[in-house]
């Protein structure tokens, strides 16, 4: 079969995201980047500001002009700042684009919880109705019939994934989850800020947003959804000195005599099929490195018997399955294409 390929816009393709999806893209068979669009660099060259695209990427980055954006491509990726998605994503559904917004600006069902979390005002409900929440492991169905994604967080991203076949089996107690979430320093994206200042972060290793982190209402909303009533979750992010990856370490009371082969073997059937979700065999417990650079999310488990509690690690590539990764099996998933195309890269190892 003979497929055309859709052409595609990346707004924010100056930050980290939007260079992850432009290395994504460059390789993906039916899919042409047709538009790199900056704010503030419009004119300038990609490279400019990446030299390891120089000679790969020759486009001169454009400037956001709806019109122009509508005449030349099928699909937007918007890699922008919440704040600025909620703002710039209706004016692109309104001209007829399919839309795929990496920021938090419409993961949120409800407007009010929104304005909480992110202190800033939330996006018009008739634009926030028509996002599906674009888990790919877990809506993928609903995914594919929309044309708007609100793509997760990389911290909900890696703790969804490992959290929700449990908590649906009911094999967990849903009062007692506890995420312990370890990011490196590019989950900030490109700007600089003194948390992410080299000197502030180097042999260092931090706690911040203590029971503030915008991913909690995230989190806890899609666990909510999985299990038909309300939970609650202590979540506590991490920055560690390193640049790529998400570790999530994640503790419940089970709630029966569970071993860890029950738990692997639940978790093989409820993914099956699914690529990029990979089990690991008992005491194997993932790390980030063994993810670098790629779509996967591996998972471990180990059940401790002396206090009836699980402990799930969980860990991704924040860019890829965090970010634009995850964006694309999405876009896959819209087109009725294999979720894998253009995204089959093994991990960088070492
Ligand atoms: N980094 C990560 O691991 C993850 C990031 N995300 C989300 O993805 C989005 C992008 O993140 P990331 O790439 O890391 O961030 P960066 O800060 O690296 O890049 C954001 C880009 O947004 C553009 N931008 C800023 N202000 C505006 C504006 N007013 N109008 C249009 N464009 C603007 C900037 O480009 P220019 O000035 O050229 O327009 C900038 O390069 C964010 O919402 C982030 O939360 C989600 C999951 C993981
Ligand atoms: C290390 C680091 O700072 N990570 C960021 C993740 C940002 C992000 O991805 O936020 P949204 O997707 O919700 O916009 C943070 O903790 O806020």
């Amino acid at each position: 079969m003979t497929i055309t390929k859709i052409r595609a816009a990346i707004v924010g393709s100056t930050g980290y995201g939007g260079v992850e999806l432009i290395r994504f893209l460059l390789e993906h068979p039916n899919v042409e980047i047709t538009s790199v669009i900056s704010s503030s660099s419009s004119g300038e060259r990609v490279a400019a500001g990446y030299p390891h695209l120089n000679e790969i990427m020759t486009q001169n980055l454009d400037g956001i002009d709806i019109a122009q954006i509508a005449g030349n491509a099928d699909v937007v990726f918007t890699a922008t700042p919440s704040g600025v998605s909620s703002k710039l994503v209706p004016q692109l559904l309104d001209a007829g684009l399919k839309v795929i917004d990496l920021s938090g600006d419409f993961r949120l069902k409800s407007s009010s919880s929104y304005e909480q979390w992110y202190k800033k005002e939330a996006p018009q409900p008739e634009y926030l109705e028509q996002a599906v929440y674009g888990l790919s492991e877990i809506y993928g169905e609903e995914v594919a019939r929309k044309t708007f994604i609100a793509n997760p967080g990389c911290y909900p991203t890696a703790t969804l994934l490992g959290l929700i076949p449990l908590l649906s089996a009911g094999w967990i107690d849903h009062r007692t989850i506890i995420i312990d979430a370890k990011s490196g320093v590019s989950g900030a994206g490109r700007g600089t800020s003194l948390l992410i200042h080299y000197s502030e972060m180097n042999e260092n290793f931090k706690a911040y947003k203590v029971n503030r982190h915008q991913h909690i209402p995230e989190i806890e909303q899609t666990l909510s959804e999985a299990l038909g009533e309300d939970v609650t979750v202590t979540f506590t992010t991490h920055l560690v000195p390193m640049t790529r990856g998400i570790m999530t370490t994640m503790y419940a009371t089970l709630t029966g005599a569970y071993t860890e082969e029950d738990l692997i073997q639940l978790y093989r059937q409820y993914y099956e099929g699914r690529p990029f979700v990979r089990i690991r065999d008992a005491g194997g417990w993932p790390a980030t490195k063994e993810v670098y650079g790629s779509n996967y999310c591996d998972i471990g488990f180990a059940v401790d018997q002396r206090t009836g509690r699980v402990t799930i690690i969980s860990v991704i590539d924040n860019l890829v399955k965090g970010a634009a990764g995850q964006a694309i099996q999405n876009l896959n998933l819209m087109m009725g294409w294999d979720e894998s195309v253009g995204l089959t890269r093994t991990p960088v190892y070492p």
